[in-house]
């Protein structure tokens, strides 16, 4: 298990994480939620030695991280970011055994480790192993992201937003590979996320941050039914309202308008999933659009108050 214990980082007067004392259990998923700056990241990197505490530590299997080289800990503990940074210039089979040719695996393990894992990931190692990154959709480069990080088997799996960089069916589709791939390796991994939706999807456990506070740790249901406080209230409420759009498609809502510039989304797509896009692209609207591309019409932020289910009121 991972235990932080009175974690602090201070940058000048600000405290990025304050007193953070909290246990992620081996072989379950833990998501680090909260808003924008509460900390999440900075906490995330404080596990795996890329930022350093200004106070408290980080204990692995009971040791304090602090005793372990940064490198041999890095080494059991898979990182993926929202973007992958894939080496640009090494096939796909090369970008995911680096880090077992770095350990000196003899070559014929490393060949059957880079197939297995791409299989694991859902990408056929035959079609994929030698294309290179720029030849890869997002999801499916964040696929290789995933593989890579899995690649010398670690027992840890660190996650920064992995899927926020994807489109909805990607990364719905990818969330479900990453819960079935942990779910077989019993992989324990801390998520950081700012989404609800995900954070209840893949979650075990939430921990709930404001401010650089742990605001409340539990099972998604306890936050859901058992906040601690207002704030955790409210901040999951936000969710109930973005559970009511995911009922509603977007196609249901569009009407006829100017898409020109607008993000687009596929007409099967719920009401929760524009929004998202809305918030992701900074736009006030999105282009629903059809079979072969075709625009239906445009769904604008407001009109996202109006359930065609309720009348439109
Ligand atoms: N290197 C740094 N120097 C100064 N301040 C920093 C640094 N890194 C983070 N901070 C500050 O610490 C706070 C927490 O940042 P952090 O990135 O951990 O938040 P977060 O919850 O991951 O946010 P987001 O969801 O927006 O990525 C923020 O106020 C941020 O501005």
């Amino acid at each position: 298990m991972i235990d932080l214990r009175e974690l602090t980082k201070r940058y000048g007067d600000t405290f990025a994480v304050r007193d953070l004392t909290l246990t992620f259990p081996v072989g379950t998923v833990t998501a680090l939620l909260g808003p924008s700056g509460c900390g999440k990241t900075t906490t995330l990197r404080m596990i795996n030695r890329l930022t350093e505490p200004t106070s408290g530590h980080v204990r692995l299997a009971g040791r304090d991280t602090r005793e372990l080289s940064p490198e041999a800990l890095r080494r059991g503990m898979g990182y993926v970011i929202q973007r992958v940074g894939l080496f640009p210039h090494l096939s796909v089979g090369r970008n995911v055994a680096a880090v077992p040719e770095l350990l000196g695996w003899p070559a014929a393990r490393v060949r059957a480790r880079v197939d297995e894992l791409l299989s694991l990931v859902g990408l056929e190692p035959g079609t994929f192993r030698h294309k290179r990154p720029a030849e890869l959709s997002g999801g499916q480069a964040q696929r290789v992201g995933v593989a890579r990080a899995l690649a010398a088997d670690p027992p840890v799996l660190l996650m920064d937003e992995p899927f926020g960089a994807l489109d909805p069916i990607a990364r719905e589709a990818l969330q479900a590979e990453v819960l079935e791939i942990q779910r077989r390796l019993a992989k324990t991994v801390v998520l950081v996320t700012h989404d609800i939706p995900e954070a209840l999807r893949m979650a075990d456990f939430v921990a709930l941050m404001q401010a650089g506070e742990l605001a409340q740790f539990g099972t998604p249901d306890d936050l859901v039914r058992r906040p601690a406080s207002p704030f955790v209230a409210q901040f999951m409420g936000m969710d109930a309202a973005l559970e009511q759009l995911g009922g509603v498609r977007a196609a249901a809502l569009a009407r006829p308008g100017d898409a020109h510039g607008l993000p687009r989304l596929p007409a099967e797509a719920d009401a929760r999933t524009a929004l998202a896009l809305m918030l992701r692209q900074g736009t006030d609207g999105v282009a629903v659009v059809g079979e072969g591309g075709a625009v239906i019409g445009v769904v604008g932020f407001r009109d996202l108050g109006h359930d065609p289910r309720s009348g439109g009121a």
